[in-house]
């Protein structure tokens, strides 16, 4: 039987800031506000025979770039089924619920989301680790996104 170990990295440095807001509905949703969002993972890995399992540093180092690249933006969550946005020059113009929103393309970040919400920065951060996980020999991989204290989601990948 492998044995396996599980590593978590809970790094007080993997936190990105961003401006977001949550729709809840068609016609509702927040004022546009920001967190200053964390992340964290939990690794499942094969032990290897000499008490190693994978070096976390690595993964430290991953999981600090990802951040990096959603730190300071505005999210847009393009999936969503409730607002439309387009480019308009040096815009992306949103429309929603009958208001418009132009946000500079430089500040903003159109992410493959059905919404800018911890669940799915969870999801889409996993599916980002994963990509550059997928010749680790890896057996789980969680992550996690909170968006203040006591408040955070999280996303399962299972081999
Ligand atoms: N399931 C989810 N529910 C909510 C999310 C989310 O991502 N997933 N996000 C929000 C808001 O964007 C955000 O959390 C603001 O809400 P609020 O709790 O009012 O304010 P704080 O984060 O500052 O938390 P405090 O407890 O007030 O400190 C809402 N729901």
């Amino acid at each position: 039987m492998t044995r396996t170990t599980t590593l978590h990295i809970d790094k007080e440095s993997h936190k990105f800031s961003a401006a977001h807001y949550t729709i809840f509905s068609a016609t509702e949703r927040e004022r546009l506000h920001g967190h200053n969002y964390s992340v964290s993972a939990r690794i499942v890995a094969p032990m290897g025979d000499n008490g190693f399992a994978a070096d976390y540093n690595v993964y430290k180092r991953r999981i600090a770039s990802l951040c990096e690249k959603l730190d300071e933006y505005m999210i847009l969550a393009a999936d969503s089924p409730y607002q439309e946005i387009e480019e308009q020059g040096e815009n992306y113009r949103v429309r929603f619920n009958g208001e418009e929103m132009s946000f500079l393309k430089c500040d903003s970040l159109l992410l493959p989301l059905r919404n800018a919400t911890v669940e799915e920065f969870s999801h889409y951060l996993l599916q980002q680790l994963l990509a550059e996980c997928a010749d680790d020999g890896l057996v789980e991989l969680e992550v996690w996104v909170a968006s203040g204290p006591g408040q955070r989601a999280s996303a399962l990948w299972r081999q």
